[in-house]
């Protein structure tokens, strides 16, 4: 069992990383104050998981609402099933709910916890590598627009996340696989130590060797603590947990939420992103080698689909929740490890790298 705390005075809450904590209720059941529970899953993770956690709220008033699966049904329709059955059930204030499952369902159950009576309280039971690692952390929730990702949400933290490591023996390979995009992030934005590692012990954590995950689960949420510790609403530093995510964000909006998943698309983002600080001479081009290779061996794309043209690029590019005064922000790198924000990266250049990485003139 490896814990941690996300430091935020008041709202500060653990993190608890191993596998089968949801069967040790002792460690968590106290961040639920009062009777009323509203789980929030899909129609992916109920049949798997919902009994298991029902079992352990036997003492409570539980009610659950069931999802589609799905980024495709991270929006504002679907987040009204979720009030809907609160209403229904005469929820109140002192409600908690639970975010059962991946990055959508946590993302918009804490989005509806955001919400719901101007807000309640909620827990993070992340599902997925990339729930656990990065989206069950740090409280940013929201929805999509079809016009662009995450663009209707809210700052919400949870009371605790339950990272149980036994929920990914049934997660499929390419699931696991954009896990390891969030994970390679860290290593590259402010760990270079971390990012060795994960050289060192790529084919092992791919196998899932449980010592390995657990502390790459550890060190990821670790990272991720202390850069939402020192700026919880990204006035400055949380911006680099954004890696690659300005040319992500564009190709999962461009494909159709759903059809690139969002690690995949982060993996091609930071590869444009190390390519463009490269371009600037920001960056040893060694660093680029290693990124890709590490990548690849996780099973990840490294180029970004062959469909969409510059224009369209930069376009959604435009849409980013970093831009500032009409300027692009981007998080580029200046050394392993070493990432920053910048609004220096002419628009000339950005689309040369686009342009170098097979996107149509
Ligand atoms: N809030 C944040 O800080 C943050 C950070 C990173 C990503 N995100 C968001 O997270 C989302 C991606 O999350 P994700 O990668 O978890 O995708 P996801 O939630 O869509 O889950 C991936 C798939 O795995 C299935 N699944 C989940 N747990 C399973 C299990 N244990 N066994 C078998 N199948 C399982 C799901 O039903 C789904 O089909 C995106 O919407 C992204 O924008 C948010
Ligand atoms: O927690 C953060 O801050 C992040 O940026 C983590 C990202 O991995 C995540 O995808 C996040 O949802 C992106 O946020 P957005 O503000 O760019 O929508
Ligand atoms: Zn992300």
């Amino acid at each position: 069992m490896k814990n941690l705390e996300l430091d935020l005075g008041e709202r500060s809450y653990p993190i608890f990383i191993a596998r089968d904590v949801l069967g040790q209720p002792n460690l968590w059941a106290q961040y639920i104050a009062g009777r009323q529970v509203c789980i929030v899953t899909n129609s992916t993770v109920a049949p798997l998981y919902l009994a298991a956690l029902k079992a352990q709220l036997s003492d409570k008033s539980v009610c659950e609402v069931v999802l589609p699966d799905g980024e495709a049904h991270k929006n504002l329709a679907t987040l009204e099933q979720i009030f809907d059955t609160l209403l229904e059930k005469n929820h109140n204030r002192g409600t908690t709910l639970i975010a059962l499952g991946g990055g959508v369902v946590g993302d918009m159950c804490g989005f509806a916890a955001a919400c719901y009576q101007r807000g309640v309280q909620f827990i993070q039971i992340p599902s997925t590598l990339l729930s656990m690692v990065d989206s069950s952390v740090g409280g940013k929730t929201g929805v999509n627009h079809p016009l662009g990702k995450n663009m209707i949400g809210a700052f919400h933290q949870p009371n605790c996340v339950l990272a149980d490591l036994s929920l990914l023996d049934t997660l499929p390979e390419r699931e696991f696989s954009a896990g390891m995009a969030e994970v390679i992030k860290y290593g590259l934005i402010c760990d270079a130590p971390f990012f060795e590692w994960l050289e060192a012990n790529i084919a092992g954590l791919m196998r899932r060797d449980t010592d390995l995950l657990e502390e790459a689960v550890y060190r990821s949420c670790a990272n991720k603590a202390l850069v939402v510790a020192e700026d919880e609403r990204e006035g400055g530093r949380r911006a680099i947990l954004n890696l690659g995510h300005t040319f992500g964000h564009a190709i999962e909006t461009a494909e159709g939420y759903g059809n690139w998943l969002h690690g995949e698309a982060v993996s091609a983002g930071m590869v444009l992103a190390l390519s463009l600080s490269v371009e600037l001479e920001w960056l040893n081009s060694e660093i680029l080698t290693r990124a890709k290779s590490l990548l690849q061996q996780a099973g990840l794309p490294v180029a970004p689909p062959n469909n969409m043209d510059v224009d369209q690029f930069l376009q959604l590019m435009g849409r980013d929740k970093k831009v500032l005064d009409g300027r692009l922000r981007l998080v580029l790198l200046t050394g392993l490890g070493e990432a920053v924000v910048s609004s220096q990266a002419p628009e000339d250049v950005i689309a040369q790298v686009l342009r170098d990485a097979g996107v149509r003139a």
